[in-house]
């Protein structure tokens, strides 16, 4: 797919903020639940449909997978302002014929959920990536699948690129992981465990579970079509085997992809409101109600709309397990008045790209003051500068950057287009955010 962003500009000079921000915004459907749910649907026996879907660089990767893997995929008009519906149809055996491949590009959605999808097929599925995606961590879920049976040559590496050889069934049980340098590991084999013959018993052994929030979503999504999950045991997971029912489901916004937006509403003690925000839902997202406050905005939920009111002046605080949404706080924290501490978020330089040493570099080419801990970050106040803010094709990075750009005069991003990975819509919407601001 070619992105929809990509004519965007190789180096971005982000838009300051003449005057405080005004604006109301829709953002498009959540990556998570859009890749959850397509996954889920390669797996009923029937047809799904999925309304206002995410379509970015990771939705298309994720339904190329699907076809890939012998599923039909096909778009219907729906409601959704940000395109349309998709209806899929599980892969039939004739239709999903091997040798496959699956390019996962920088997905960590596409290169940890489909590995156990292509394992319940009969024959061979190769799996590769982008240059980065090849030292993301991958060997929690290759040994998983290994201990399950089902054949793996990554060629020792632990990593991608590999060949899973699927036998056309998984009998699942008990099985050990350890889960600590990603939760889509979990994820990812809980999503496949109905279709295992004796479903899963998981057990996540490591002593630090990251990213909490994806999981319950996880077990909330595979709940939602009738599939059984117990997690009352806490670091356990037992999924009951069985079909999975074909669904029709609305993806919610990407809650984690309105922070930037929400974000300059501190930046410039203005006001910013995202609609259609759910009322009950397990986005990480949703902690911007807690988060913002804590940084001295004021923030309310009501009738679907998030409203969010700054000072102008942002405080420093203490935040754990920020999870993706830690580059956009750091961002935030960058600008603050008093010293932050980040933690709980080490496995972030398992991310599209080292996260923790590309927030201080850039922070700290602005002239900032930040520092990496063994699970995080120090961020003390200093006034920032123009400059370069590089983006290492990680998405959340180059949002991070427009966020800082709205306050600091001559903020260069480099790479914009790379926003295309989960909100290919970014650099209108933030015209949209920007032209609010009259001078
Ligand atoms: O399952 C998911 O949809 C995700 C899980 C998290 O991964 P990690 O546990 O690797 O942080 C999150 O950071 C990522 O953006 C999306
Ligand atoms: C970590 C992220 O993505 P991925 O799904 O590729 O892991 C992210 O979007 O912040």
């Amino acid at each position: 797919m070619n992105a929809p962003n990509a004519g965007a500009p190789a180096l971005w000079p982000a838009p300051l903020a003449p005057s405080p921000v005004d604006a109301v915004l829709s953002v498009p459907g959540s990556k998570s639940l859009t890749n959850r749910y397509l996954v889920l649907a390669a797996l009923t026996e029937g047809r799904s449909r999925l309304r206002a879907p995410l379509h970015s660089r990771d939705s298309e990767l994720m339904v190329s997978a699907l076809r890939a893997l012998g599923a039909t995929v096909t778009e219907a008009e729906g409601t959704g302002a940000f395109g349309p519906d998709l209806l899929i149809d599980p892969p039939q055996a004739a239709a999903s014929a091997d040798p496959r491949h699956v390019d996962c590009g920088l997905a960590g959605t596409v290169m940890r959920f489909v590995p156990p999808l292509a394992a319940l097929l009969r024959g061979s599925t190769s799996f590769d990536g982008d240059p980065h995606a090849r030292t993301r961590p991958m060997s929690a879920i290759i040994d998983a699948l290994r201990t399950l049976g089902v054949g793996i040559d990554d060629g020792g590496t632990g990593s991608l690129p590999f060949t899973v050889s699927g036998s056309g069934q998984v009998a699942g049980g008990k099985l050990e992981i350890d889960a600590g340098a990603s939760s889509q590991f979990v994820s990812a084999l809980l999503l496949a465990a109905p279709r295992f013959e004796q479903g899963l018993h998981l057990i996540h052994t490591g002593s630090v579970l990251p990213s909490p929030d994806h999981i319950a979503m996880t077990v909330s999504v595979l709940r939602s079509v009738g599939v059984e999950v117990d997690d009352s045991v806490p670091f356990q997971w037992r999924v009951a085997p069985g079909p999975v029912a074909a669904f029709d489901v609305t993806i919610e916004p990407d809650l984690s992809n309105a922070g930037p937006f929400l974000g300059a509403a501190l930046v410039t003690g203005g006001t910013v409101r995202v609609t259609g925000w759910p009322e009950k839902t397990d986005q990480v997202g949703d902690k911007w109600r807690s988060i913002l406050p804590a940084l001295g905005a004021s923030v309310s939920l009501s009738d679907g709309t998030l409203t969010v009111t700054g000072t102008g002046t942002i405080h420093g605080a203490e935040l754990a397990d920020t999870s993706e949404l830690a580059p956009t706080v750091a961002a935030l924290l960058a600008l603050a008045d008093s010293p932050s501490v980040l933690t709980g978020i080490a496995h972030l330089r398992g991310h599209e790209t080292d996260r923790l040493a590309a927030l201080v570099t850039e922070i700290n080419r602005l002239g900032g003051d930040a520092e990496e801990t063994a699970d995080g970050l120090l961020i003390r106040p200093a006034a920032l500068h123009g400059g370069t803010w590089e983006t290492y094709a990680d998405h959340r990075m180059a949002t991070a950057g427009a966020l800082i750009g709205l306050a600091v005069p001559d903020v260069v991003v480099r790479d914009i287009g790379t926003t295309a990975k989960t909100l290919p819509e970014f650099p209108e919407l933030w015209q949209q955010l920007t032209d609010s601001a009259v001078s």
